[in-house]
Formats: structure tokens, C-alpha cells, sequence
């Protein structure tokens, strides 16, 4: 674990030896300064010129102010550095993780990883690291200048020191599973919120406000007790450093008074040694808030190393390598979303030729979408062959795979940006012709014609907000531009008003003429158009025809066609 925390820091070791010569050197001006103030004193006593100490007291403040605030601010620079590379690590390895691994990990604690975990690692890396240096050297400082002085005070000291040492000791291990504790309270704030903000409008429609507000409160409050807890067991720490620092020193007041009186100290020298007493609070209080600080980076880092261990999948697809429609076929294929899930394909066998339109339908929960799921590979099957124009889904690259499909999901959702850049999501390398064609296609033209700067109109969140069928159409106007061989196509299951039923018929008649087109159907439209539906009912295929064929011969679609399908 330390090892990787270092790791975090090579890059930016030379600033920070930098910072930290800056913040020794502004540390060996501290230390002179009881040693200066003790010829002041001395030369007070001899009534010699107290110029020459006070002016060396003055530079030595001057030059200990200004070499500490640059080495203080070398690494504030490195810690932004340090936060900057961890989070682009992060999140380059989020938006490359499998999505069965994603499905398991919930958002919001992802985000609170990549936003405050990583601000952790900056305090322990730099503050941490370098003031533990520091006050080592401080500490060190300190007690040779005292063994100077007074070696029967240093003893009284250290004895003290020593005690506080062995106390600090027993208290660490449980700052560091409190902080732990802590860190992950707040993930899981962060997701208890998260799944608020996703279903907003349901809480607020389900009027559940009240609800949501007390699950993330309580959620708060679990972080707030184990911040609590670190807080306690921290300043039972700082406490009893403090105490002990003002046992030594009535401790060292006593005996150093008594040699005072037998003549075997001077008094500059016990004013020196009680000032550099108390320099020693400093640097032991900065050890032990290094040490709290080292348990918050390791905690952190603990929890970033989670994620960036977790294995990625290769990115970076090219668009449209091929023009030849694809033809698909499942062989038997069983699949689970888990060890402890049950089976949602038990044995599906289905074979659609190259081109053309083909329904899935089936009753809700049947595993139509997990056919989809399947074919990006998005989750890996278990049993059977799923194949692609004959070869087996695994031999493909996933690159190759994902660059020769499109996809369109249920939900269809907008990115942020203009609508030109969502259109031209998937295929940045479009040209105007393409997208223009693309548009026309998908009958958005309309829509383009209406919003007010056009294609460069925001919208999404920030923007316009798109109603259902033209999220839809913009959706597969994305797929379409990358001209995928095989178009899988999520139907959404709310209503479409009569226009934007019909236009999406057209639309997808269209494309079914170029390439192979597959499509869950909620709609009747869409099932009578196809030249082939592929029945699906709990994990299997139940029967494959045609509308016609369908009706006519099997019972259960006959029943879907009456209800779902308003059968004609
Ligand atoms: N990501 C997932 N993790 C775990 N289980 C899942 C996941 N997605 C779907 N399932 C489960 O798999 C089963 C089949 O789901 P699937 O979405 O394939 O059905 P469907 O036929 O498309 O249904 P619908 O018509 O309602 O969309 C369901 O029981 C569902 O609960």
C-alpha cells in the first residue's frame, strides 16, 4: 500500500525534494530562533549591544516566513498534480470497465471516489509526507540544541516524549479503521443519494420526498458518527501530547530551577530550553496528524486501488469497417447475470439470415433485451455458441464486434452537448453528406427545422429537452451513422403519438432494406412489417414465423397479439 502511494508520487519527486529543502530550511530558521533569543538575553545580562542578535533574530524570521510560504506552495502544486493523475486514472479505468462490474458497483460511490477520496491522497502526499519530514527534523533539531544545554533537562524530556510516543502508538489502528469506516460512509451516502437523483421524478410524483430526504439523511448521519469516532481517537491523541508537554514542562521548570539556584545552569540557557520545549509541540503534533493523514491516503487509496485493479475492456472502436449485412445465430445459449442469478436464457436457439427485419417478442421478462445485452457483449454468455456471419462471438475482437453493430437502447438517452454532437456520437468522422442524409432518414429534418440555432441547438439537460420519439429517432439516426452491418434496435415501450409511429415504421422499413436489422417490439406496427418474429417466453424461444404464421398457429401469441399487439 505504501508502495503505491509512492507510486503516486515519482513523478513529482524532484518538486517535491524542492518543497521539501524550502520547508527544512524554513524549519532550521525556526530552530535558531530560541538559540538567538537566548544571546539576546545573554547580551542583556552584559549589557554588551543587542543589535547584532536582534538583527539575526529579524533575518532569521524574515527568510524562515518567506522560504516556508514557497515550499508550501511547491506542494500545494504537487498535490494538485497528484489529484489531477489519480483522477484521470480513475476514470479512465470507470469508462472502461465491464459492465457486469459496473452493474455491481454503484455510481454515486464511484463519483465520491473520483471527487473526494482522490483530494484524501493529496493531503497524506504532500502535507502528510513532507510536514512528517519536517517535524522529524524539527524534533531532531530540537533535542540536539537541548542535549547542548542541558543534558539532565533533556533526560526529564524524553522521558515524556517517549511516554506519548508508546500512547499515539495504541491509539493509530483505530484512527485507521475509523477513517476507513468513514470514507466508505460517505460512498455510501453518495449512492443513497444518487438513486434519488435517478428516479427524481418518481420520489417527487410518489411524493416520497420526506422519505428520500430521511434515507440520505440517516446516511449522513452514519458518516457523521464515523467522522466522530476519527475526531474523538484524534484528539485523545492531540491531548494527551499536549498534557504530556506541560508535565515536561514542570517537569524541566522544577529541575532546571533547582540547578538554576545550585549555579549549575545559566537562566538563558533554561529560558532556551523551556522555548525549544515548546517548539517541540509543533512537529510532535504534526507527526501525529501525518500519521492520521497517512491512515486517510491509505484508506483512500485503498478504495481508488478497488477500482483501477478491476479489469478493463479495449476502447477506441473505428466506425463502420464493413458493409455486408451480418447474420446472426444463437446455438443453445444459456446465460445467468451471475453465479447467484437465476437463468435468464435456458437453451435459446434463434437464426436470422443476413438482412432484413426481425422482431424479438415475448412477454416482459422473457430475456429479449438480453439477447441485445449479449450480442455487444456486454456480459459473456455461459454455455452455447452465439455466432456473427459464422464466426463465433468470442473469436471476434471486441473492437471489430462493437465497430460492426448499432445499437439503440430502450431509454434512447441524449448526451450533453448540441444535437450535432449527438448524432455524431458514435462516428465523430462523419461527413456533413452522411449526417445530413442520416437526418433526412430518420425524418429529423422537421426537428432541425425548429430548434433555434438548428443542429448547433443544446440539448439534453442543459438544452432543449427532446421529446420520446425524437430521442428515439436521434438515437438511431447515432446508430445509422455508423453504419452498422447488424442495427439492434430497443423499441421504447411508451406510446408514440400516430406521426411519430409512422415515421419510425418508415424508418426502420428503410434501413431493414440494407442491412440486418433486429428489433424487441412492443408495437404492432413493427411485428406485421417483419419478415420473421422469434417468439421468446421464460429463457427459450417458443416458436419463429411470421405474423400470419404466428396468429394462426401458436396460442401464446395469439394471446400477446390480442393485448399487446391489438391484434388486427
Ligand atoms: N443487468 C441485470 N442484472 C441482473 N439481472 C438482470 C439484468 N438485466 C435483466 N435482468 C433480469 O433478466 C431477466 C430478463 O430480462 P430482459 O431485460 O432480457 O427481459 P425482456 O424480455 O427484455 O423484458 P422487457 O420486455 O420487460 O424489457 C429479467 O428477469 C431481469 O430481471
Amino acid at each position: 500500500m505504501i508502495k503505491d502511494l509512492l507510486a503516486y508520487l515519482r513523478p513529482h519527486r524532484w518538486i517535491l525534494v524542492a518543497g521539501g529543502v524550502l520547508g527544512l530550511i524554513g524549519s532550521a530558521a525556526g530552530l535558531a530562533m530560541p538559540l538567538l533569543a537566548k544571546y539576546v538575553v545573554d547580551a542583556f545580562g552584559e549589557n554588551g549591544s543587542m543589535a547584532g542578535p536582534l538583527i539575526g533574530l529579524t533575518v532569521a524570521v524574515l527568510v524562515g516566513a518567506v522560504v516556508s510560504a514557497a515550499g508550501s506552495y511547491l506542494m500545494e502544486r504537487t498535490g494538485e498534480s497528484v489529484v489531477l493523475g489519480a483522477r484521470r486514472r480513475l476514470v479512465d479505468r470507470i469508462l472502461r470497465l465491464r459492465v457486469a462490474d459496473v452493474d455491481r458497483l454503484k455510481p454515486g460511490d464511484l463519483l465520491s471516489r473520483v471527487t473526494g477520496d482522490t483530494t484524501l491522497l493529496r493531503a497524506v502526499l504532500t502535507n502528510g509526507v513532507v510536514d512528517s519530514v519536517s517535524a522529524v527534523f524539527m524534533l531532531v533539531g530540537a533535542i540536539v540544541l537541548m542535549a547542548a544545554m542541558d543534558g539532565t533537562l533533556l533526560l526529564v524530556t524524553l522521558l515524556v516524549v517517549v511516554v506519548i510516543g508508546g500512547l499515539t502508538g495504541l491509539v493509530m489502528p483505530r484512527i485507521m479503521r475509523a477513517q476507513k469506516d468513514a470514507q466508505e460512509a460517505v460512498g455510501e451516502m453518495g449512492a443513497v443519494l444518487d438513486r434519488a437523483l435517478q428516479a427524481y421524478r418518481t420520489v417527487k410524483a410518489s411524493g416520497a420526498e420526506e422519505r428520500e430526504i430521511a434515507v440520505v439523511g440517516g446516511a449522513a448521519e452514519r458518516a457523521r458518527d464515523r467522522g466522530l469516532q476519527v475526531a474523538g481517537w484524534t484528539s485523545l491523541a492531540g491531548v494527551s501530547t499536549w498534557m504530556a508537554v506541560q508535565i515536561a514542562f514542570l517537569g524541566v521548570l522544577g529541575v532546571g530551577g533547582a540547578r538554576v539556584a545550585s549555579g549549575a545552569l545559566e537562566v538563558s540557557s533554561l529560558i532556551a530550553f523551556l522555548l525549544y520545549l515548546f517548539y517541540l509541540v509543533a512537529p510532535i503534533g504534526q507527526l501525529v496528524e501525518g500519521a492520521v493523514q497517512l491512515q486517510q491516503g491509505l484508506a483512500a487509496m485503498k478504495r481508488i486501488k478497488e477500482v483501477e485493479d478491476l479489469p478493463g475492456e479495449p476502447v477506441g472502436v473505428p466506425a463502420g469497417t464493413g458493409d455486408r449485412p451480418l447474420g446472426v445465430r444463437f446455438d443453445d445459449v444459456v446465460f445467468r447475470y451471475g453465479d447467484d442469478r437465476p437463468i435468464v436464457h435456458d437453451g435459446v436457439s434463434f437464426e436470422v439470415p443476413p438482412g432484413g427485419l426481425t422482431a424479438l417478442v415475448g412477454p416482459s421478462g422473457a430475456g429479449k433485451s438480453t439477447v441485445f445485452a449479449l450480442l455487444e457483449r456486454f456480459y459473456e454468455h455461459q454455455g452455447g455458441v452465439i455466432s456473427l456471419d459464422g464466426r463465433d462471438i468470442r473469436d471476434w475482437s471486441l473492437g471489430e464486434l462493437r465497430a460492426a453493430l448499432g445499437y439503440v437502447e430502450q431509454d434512447a438517452p441524449v448526451l450533453a452537448g448540441t444535437l450535432k454532437e449527438n448524432l455524431l456520437f458514435a462516428a465523430p468522422d462523419a461527413t456533413e453528406d452522411e449526417l445530413r442524409r442520416a437526418i433526412v432518414r430518420t425524418r429529423l429534418d422537421d426537428l432541425v427545422a425548429r430548434l433555434p440555432d438548428g443542429l448547433d441547438t443544446a440539448v439534453g439537460h442543459r438544452g432543449v429537452l427532446l421529446s420520446g420519439g425524437e430521442r428515439q429517432r436521434v438515437a438511431i439516426a447515432r446508430a445509422l451513422l455508423r453504419k452498422p452491418r447488424l442495427l439492434l434496435l430497443d423499441e421504447a415501450t411508451s406510446q408514440l403519438d400516430a406521426v411519430n409511429e409512422l415515421r419510425l415504421r418508415e424508418v426502420i422499413a428503410e434501413v431493414a432494406a440494407e442491412t440486418t436489422v433486429l428489433v424487441i417490439a412492443h408495437r404492432l406496427s413493427t411485428v406485421t412489417n417483419a419478415g420473421r418474429i422469434v417468439l421468446m417466453e421464460s429463457g427459450g424461444v417458443r416458436a419463429i414465423g411470421t405474423h400470419d404464421e404466428l396468429v394462426g398457429a401458436d396460442e401464446l401469441y395469439r394471446e400477446l397479439a390480442a393485448t399487446q399487439f391489438l391484434v388486427s
